[in-house]
């Protein structure tokens, strides 16, 4: 060991004239100044304290902890200790008994997080950023982006991360599968971050997007691997903004909007259109019985929705004009309400004189594009056209399946506010059906496995708040469940 400071940055190379030949061209070293042993012995030790003190006070409550710890120690021996370790246990024992979610949110969900940043993301940040070429070298000096924070949910890590300054989160898109492969994760995606409210700089921005952090998605178990069994029949109270269909990538119920919207649920054949239709009826179903919804249902397969045609308050699979004829009902419905409720309010609430309703139909694009009758598709259209963009005020809404979300097949997509992406053939349909960048934010519905119990009901969404795509599948309603749903209404009736 030389008794000598060198300073490392490259850019304070000095230049070292050549000793020995005289002709040799001078070289480019680090400076080095020769100190006497005892001054870098004290400088060292200097510096060893200031960062222990850094340590100690940036690591303040386990400071505090082993101090108080060890003072107790002092005080009343390792019997207090192990008294005060018996308590606390109990303690802990107590809270997760009575207060499971609030034990879980304060005490398990934090320490596991902790658990997963020291031993995996802090111990295997820098050869994954290095190896995906997140890192960045200049005059030999390397740069990281850095972990801000780690949460755990029970299936999936978040990695809060703020990255270096000037990169864009489209590289981190770009290198998902390098971190979902280094961090051992069955999915990696990039979410965008939002500002936090408890930040003193930039407080009336919390909820603000956060320029320069992203959040890494690393999925640990896939929650959706298994088919998701079937919503329990809610009780009497149906929220018509919030009805479960299934349940989202994080094992949270996936709640669907259908009061003052319209959905359009795309999938490939057998991707389980029909488990969001079925139960989005089986989530409305009591208020289906007490006449404050009305499902009105359309069928051109024949397949799906006349299984349980007796739940359907109208039901058509007549292609011979009558599917047609029903969409003009629900159009005359409409323009009655609309020449009733004008001027009169703004919101609609259902009611039994006037129920919200809902026209299913099971493939749009028979309607659409498939009849060989010209003068039925254009009536259909019409039709469509008028209730996707003048039915939401007044309580009537649009469900509607497809195969193919093509401009040729639909063109009226975008009139549907809330989209699903069930899976697809092809990468660039994932963008007709949830809007442009969803493919590239992670919706890969074109990956969707197609095996039914693997992959059928599986899509991703939008959520209201957020351009980042969610994952989910809806709940598997069988034909036993169906007729169950049917003996429900027909008790009442
Ligand atoms: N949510 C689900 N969970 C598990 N399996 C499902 C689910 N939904 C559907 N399946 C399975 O996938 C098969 C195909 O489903 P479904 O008929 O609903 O698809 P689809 O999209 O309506 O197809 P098509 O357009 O050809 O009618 C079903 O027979 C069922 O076995």
């Amino acid at each position: 060991m030389g008794w000598e400071f060198r300073r490392s940055a490259p850019s304070d190379n000095v230049m070292v004239p050549a000793t020995s030949d005289p002709f040799e061209s001078p070289k480019w070293a680090p400076p080095v100044w020769h100190m006497p042993p005892v001054l870098v012995l004290l400088v060292n030790l200097v510096r060893g304290l200031v960062g222990l003190v850094l340590v100690l006070v940036r690591h303040w409550p386990t400071t505090l902890t082993v101090a108080g710890l060890g003072w107790l120690t002092y005080l009343g021996g390792w019997q207090l200790l192990t008294l005060l370790a018996g308590w606390v246990s109990l303690g802990l024992g107590c809270w997760a008994w009575f207060g499971w979610p609030t034990f879980l949110s304060l005490v398990l969900r934090p320490a596991r997080a902790r658990w997963r940043y020291l031993t995996v993301y802090r111990r295997n940040w820098r050869p994954v950023m290095v190896m995906s070429g997140l890192a960045f070298y200049r005059n030999a000096r390397e740069y990281l982006p850095t972990i801000v924070r780690v949460e755990v949910t029970k299936t999936t890590d978040r990695v809060l991360v703020k990255m270096l300054s000037g990169q864009p989160p489209s590289i981190w898109h770009d290198h998902v599968e390098n971190l979902a492969h280094g961090f051992e994760a069955a999915i990696c995606r990039i979410r965008t971050a939002k500002r936090p409210a408890r930040r003193w700089r930039g407080r009336g921005r919390a909820g603000q997007d956060w320029p320069g952090h992203i959040w890494l998605e690393l999925v640990r178990d896939d929650a959706l691997s298994k088919p998701v069994s079937v919503t329990a029949l809610p009780a009497s109270q149906v929220d018509l903004s919030r009805l479960p269909v299934g349940r989202r990538e994080d094992s949270s119920p996936w709640l669907v909007r259908l009061l003052g919207t319209h959905l359009l649920i795309a999938g490939a054949t057998g991707a389980g259109k029909g488990s969001v239709l079925w139960s989005l009826v089986r989530a409305m179903l009591p208020a289906i019985r007490a006449g404050l919804v009305q499902v009105w249902g359309i069928d051109p397969k024949r397949m799906e929705l006349a299984f349980g045609r007796g739940i359907f308050n109208r039901y058509s699979d007549d292609t011979s004009g009558g599917m047609v004829d029903l969409l003009e009902d629900a159009v005359d419905e409409m323009s009655k309400r609309a020449a009733r409720f004008g001027g009169v309010t703004r919101t609609f609430i259902p009611t039994v004189a006037d129920p919200f309703i809902v026209v299913m139909v099971d493939e749009l694009a028979f309607l659409t594009a498939y009849s060989p009758d010209r003068d039925l598709k254009r009536r259909a259209l019409a039709a469509l056209s008028t209730l996707t963009s003048q039915g939401r005020s007044v309580g009537v809404c649009v469900v509607g399946a497809l195969q193919d979300p093509r401009k040729d097949v639909i063109n009226i997509r975008n009139l549907f506010p809330t989209r699903i992406a069930l899976r697809l053939d092809e990468s660039e349909q994932v963008d007709m059906v949830l809007g442009d960048g969803a493919y590239d934010r992670g919706a890969l519905a074109d990956q969707i496995s197609p095996l039914p119990e693997v992959g059928a009901g599986v899509g991703y969404i939008r959520l209201e708040d957020s351009p980042d795509p969610v994952r989910v599948r809806a709940g598997w309603v069988s034909d036993a469940d169906i007729a169950a749903m049917a003996a429900y209404l027909s008790e009442a009736a």
